[in-house]
C-alpha cells in the first residue's frame, strides 16, 4: 500500500532525509521509531504531500503523490491541526465531507475513541488527550487505506491510549496500513507492530520485533543465598541490584554453565530477553 525508495530531503544545511526507504503492507502496523530528528516527520509529510522531496520515489495504493493518492490517506500530524472553535463533530464533518463519509461514521468512531460525551465541544476546549483523539478521529473518517500517525498518542492517559490502539488495531484489522510514529514503545508491542527505525534521515533497521532484537544481548539474572564472587569474564559483564547478579549476557545457557562449573549454585535463576528498550540504546550506543 505505501512504497517508499530512496528519499532524500535538505532544509538549508540539514539533510533531513538521506535515502528514506519503507514499504508497508495492507493490514499491516508499521512502528517508525528513531531519536528525535530522525526524519520521521519530514518522512510522513512527504508521503501526505506537504513537503515536497529533493528526490526519491512515493507511490501510495500503486499511484505517486497526486490528488488520487492524497484520497487515500489518512493523516494525524504531530502539531495538531484542528479548527479551535468549531465542536468535534463539526471538525470530524469536515474531514468526513472530505472523505465521503456519512454521519453514522462519525458517532461510530467518536465512540470508538471514546469521544462521545465532547462531540458537541469545541476543540479549543478539550483537554490535551482528547484533541490527540479527535485529531487520530479526523484521520481515520471515511476508512482511508493509508494511515499515517505521527505521536497519535501524546499526552493521552493510560484509558484514553488504550482506546486509540483498539481503534488502530481495528483499521488494520480490516486491512489499512498504518505508519506509527511514537516515542513510547510498548505501544507498538501492544499493537504488534512490524519495526523500522529511524536514524539521520534514513531505515537503519526494519522487521519484526523478534528479528531486530534477537540478538541484542539480554541480562542473566542470579542471586545466591551469600556473597559470592563470579568468575572473571562475568565479573565484568555483570553489576549488582538488590543482591542480585545481572550479567549482560548474549548466551544465558553459556555463562550459567560457566557459574555451575565454577562451583556457583544459584538459588534463583531468571533471563531477561532484549526488548524494544534495549533496541533503542542500542542506536544510543552506536549515535554517540
Ligand atoms: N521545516 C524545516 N526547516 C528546517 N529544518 C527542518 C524542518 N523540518 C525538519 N527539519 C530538520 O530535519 C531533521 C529531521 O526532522 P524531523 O522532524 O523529520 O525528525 P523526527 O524524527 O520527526 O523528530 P521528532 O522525534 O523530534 O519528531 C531535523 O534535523 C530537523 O531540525
Amino acid at each position: 500500500m505505501l512504497q517508499v525508495e530512496g528519499l532524500r530531503k535538505r532544509y538549508g544545511g540539514r539533510l533531513a532525509l538521506d535515502g528514506f526507504d519503507l514499504t508497508v503492507e495492507p493490514g499491516e502496523i508499521a512502528g517508525l521509531i528513531g531519536h528525535n530528528g530522525a526524519g520521521k516527520t519530514t518522512f510522513v509529510e512527504v508521503v501526505t504531500g506537504l513537503v515536497r522531496p529533493d528526490s526519491g520515489l512515493v507511490l501510495v495504493g500503486g499511484r505517486s503523490a497526486g490528488r488520487a493518492a492524497r484520497a487515500k490517506i489518512g493523516y494525524a500530524p504531530q502539531e495538531l491541526a484542528l479548527y479551535p472553535s468549531l465542536t468535534v463533530r463539526e471538525n470530524m464533518r469536515l474531514f468526513a465531507a472530505l472523505a465521503g463519509a456519512g454521519k453514522r461514521a462519525i458517532t461510530d468512531l467518536a465512540a470508538q475513541l471514546q469521544l462521545s460525551d465532547c462531540l458537541d465541544t469545541p476543540t479549543g476546549l478539550l483537554s490535551g488527550g482528547q484533541r490527540r483523539r479527535t485529531q487520530a478521529a479526523t484521520a481515520m473518517i471515511g476508512d482511508p487505506p493509508l494511515l499515517l500517525l505521527d505521536e497519535p498518542t501524546a499526552g493521552a492517559d493510560p484509558q484514553t491510549r488504550g482506546a486509540l490502539l483498539d481503534a488502530v488495531r481495528a483499521r488494520a484489522e480490516a486491512g489499512a496500513a498504518v505508519v506509527y510514529t511514537t516515542h513510547y514503545l510498548p505501544e507498538l508491542v501492544d499493537l504488534d507492530a512490524t519495526l523500522a527505525v529511524a536514524r539521520a534521515g534514513r531505515v537503519v533497521a526494519r522487521g519484526t520485533r523478534h528479528e531486530l532484537t534477537r540478538d541484542l544481548p539480554g541480562e542473566l539474572r542470579v542471586a545466591f543465598d551469600g556473597p559470592r564472587e563470579l568468575p572473571a569474564p562475568l565479573r565484568e559483564r555483570a553489576r549488582t541490584v538488590d543482591g542480585e547478579f545481572r550479567i549482560t549476557t548474549a548466551d544465558a545457557p553459556a555463562d550459567l554453565g560457566s557459574l555451575l562449573a565454577a562451583g556457583l549454585m544459584p538459588v534463583t535463576v531468571d533471563v531477561r530477553r532484549p526488548d524494544l528498550d534495549d533496541l533503542y540504546r542500542s542506536l544510543e550506543t552506536v549515535d554517540a
